[in-house]
């Protein structure tokens, strides 16, 4: 993905103008596939100064696919009157430099750090050796496999990376998978399991927090079963990192 940024300079007897005619560009950014998304901003300090930013799937995209496409003369119709007021019009790519935040806590400080992961994942996988369905997974587990977990998601949630650090990351997580032909219904009572483990030990019970907990858990799962299929070999990938994407936390 690409970013561009497009900087204007508008008299602010135009500005309203220059705006309401963004407004319905937009609707062609909308619908352009070659567009991620789009945002216009206004300066409070020189409220003359606006800035545009959008992303797009590339550069080529936009240049050849959005520019060439059937969008784009509905686009330039709007904003045409405001080529001149151009100050700057580029790509940037974005870098590893980024992050939250301190006014957003991460999942991991809001659930109560390592030791709530820890209670965690002992009371679950007590219930786990308990479970019929889960048994034949896990009968040969490793004691500390819980303390493990309980370390990768910390990593997960904006805690630690002492999973990355000190238990052989993403790539041994991936080894302990492969092969066990984890079927839908086992994971299914996986995070079911854990979703009341979560009810047990108290982790925090707002919206916001289970649905960002629940998402993860939905997404991992689910590439712990691709993982575990026929044919499947360890493999690298950057260690996952969960947010509180559309809803961060609710603080009335
Ligand atoms: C979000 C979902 C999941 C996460 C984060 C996760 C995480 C992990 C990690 C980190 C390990 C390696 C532990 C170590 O380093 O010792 C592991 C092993 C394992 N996982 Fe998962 N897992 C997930 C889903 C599942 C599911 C759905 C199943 C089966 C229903 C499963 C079955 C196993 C088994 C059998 C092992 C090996 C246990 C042992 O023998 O020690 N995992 N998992």
């Amino acid at each position: 993905m690409i970013v561009e940024y497009i900087r204007y300079h508008i008299p602010a007897d135009r500005a309203a103008d220059f705006e309401a005619a963004y407004g319905r560009a937009a609707a062609s950014l909308a619908a352009a596939p070659q567009c991620v998304d789009y945002e216009l901003s206004r300066s409070v300090d020189e409220p003359e100064s606006y800035v545009l930013r959008i992303t797009w799937n590339s550069a080529k995209d936009h240049l050849e696919g959005f520019r060439g496409g059937e969008h784009f003369p509905a686009f330039f119709t709007e904003i045409k009157p405001y080529v001149s007021d151009i100050q700057e019009m580029r790509h940037y790519e974005k870098t590893a430099v980024r992050g939250d935040g301190g006014a957003v806590p991460s999942l991991y400080e809001w659930l109560g750090g390592g030791e709530a992961l820890q209670r965690l994942t002992e009371a679950f996988y007590r219930e786990v050796l308990k479970d019929e369905l889960l048994i034949p997974l896990f009968a040969g587990m490793d004691p500390q496999h819980p303390k493990h977990v309980a370390l990768w998601l910390g990593e997960v949630f904006g805690g630690p990376a002492a999973y990355t650090e000190h238990q052989g990351g993403y790539r041994h997580m991936v080894s302990r998978h492969l092969g066990r032909g984890i079927e839908e219904r086992q994971r299914r009572r996986w995070v079911s399991l854990l979703m009341d483990a979560a009810d047990e030990v108290g982790l925090p019970d707002d919206p916001e927090f289970r649905a960002a907990f629940a998402s993860y858990i939905e997404w991992g799962t689910r590439l712990a079963v691709i993982n575990s299929r026929p044919g499947v070999e360890a493999y690298d990938a950057p260690m996952p990192k969960w947010s509180w994407g559309g809803h961060p936390p609710y603080r009335g």
